[in-house]
């Protein structure tokens, strides 16, 4: 039996190209959701046993969706994947170049070219995926629009690369996380994600961070987001290098506990290399 993974976009998205990285052989099969909460839910519901969804990209930053999602589901984070992201910018076959006037694509890469559009004086327009971009333009033929996309979306549409590398920074990445519904610690874990709300009182983030300052355990990021809930109240998330068998890690998780409103441990995994 293939190991169903999911994620968001169409063929040819770096989402796929990124878990079919990670996933490699006939022991997988990969299925599209149109959005991130349809993927999510079909994660919960077991419809597909994991996920790869994006979190934060090295020029435009984190994925607010994927993080929102993160606390509202009950679902773990179990590895993270380094993707290296090169756009392209696609038109159809029949398109004249001096014609495009508008670019569709994903707004993280939309952003990340947001020089390059500039500089071609192209207006953007946002979807909900590069590759969906792509077959988009392809299907209602328009030929006074283009999309940014992979190499690899302009193949399996096949239409055309007008232009390459067209990311306003080349050391361009983006970050994925592999959802699972269940968690289990290994021996070989070195990066830990936690996410917790704190009380609004002078000095209970500083509070949280000292566990972990005192203890010499190195935080590789921190993001917070709204609660929703309560206007100003936020969600952290942070990441840390260690494994819940060190005493100094088990130490500084249990010792938080008592000062947060909220925490869930979202998963322990192996550090992705950047390729
Ligand atoms: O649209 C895609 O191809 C995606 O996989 C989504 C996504 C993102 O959400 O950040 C993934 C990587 C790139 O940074 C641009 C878009």
């Amino acid at each position: 039996m293939k190991l169903c993974v999911g994620f968001q976009g169409e063929s040819g998205s770096y989402s796929e190209a990124s878990a079919s990285s990670r996933f490699p052989g006939p022991h997988y099969s990969f299925v599209p959701f149109k959005s991130f909460r349809e993927l999510f839910d079909g994660i919960e519901n077991s419809v597909i046993d994991l996920a790869v969804v994006p979190i934060e990209n090295s020029t435009e930053g984190s994925v607010n969706e994927t993080y929102d999602l993160l606390v509202e589901k009950p679902l773990f984070v179990i590895g993270e994947i380094y993707q290296e992201i090169h756009h392209c910018l696609i038109i159809n076959k029949h398109s004249s170049p001096e014609n495009i006037s508008v670019v569709y694509s994903h707004p993280q890469a939309l952003a990340q070219c947001r020089r390059y559009l500039q500089s071609k004086s192209l207006d953007s327009i946002p979807m909900y995926d590069t590759a969906g971009s792509v077959k988009f333009i392809k299907e209602s033929m328009k030929l006074n629009a283009a999309a940014i996309a992979s190499k690899r979306a302009a193949q399996i549409y096949d239409m055309k690369i007008l232009d390459e590398n067209i990311e306003d920074n080349s050391n361009n990445y983006t970050r994925f996380f592999i959802i699972s519904k269940t968690h289990k610690n290994e021996a070989n874990h070195d990066k830990i994600s936690i996410i917790f709300s704190i009380p609004h009182t002078p000095g209970s983030l500083y509070s949280v961070l000292k566990e972990f300052a005192s203890r010499k355990i190195n935080l590789t990021k921190i993001e917070s987001r709204p609660t929703k809930n309560v206007p100003w109240e936020y969600y952290f998330f942070v990441d840390l290098e260690g494994n819940m068998n060190e005493r100094r890690i088990s130490e500084s998780i249990s010792s938080i506990q008592n000062l947060v409103k909220f925490f869930k441990l979202l998963g322990t995994y192996k550090k992705a290399e950047i390729n």
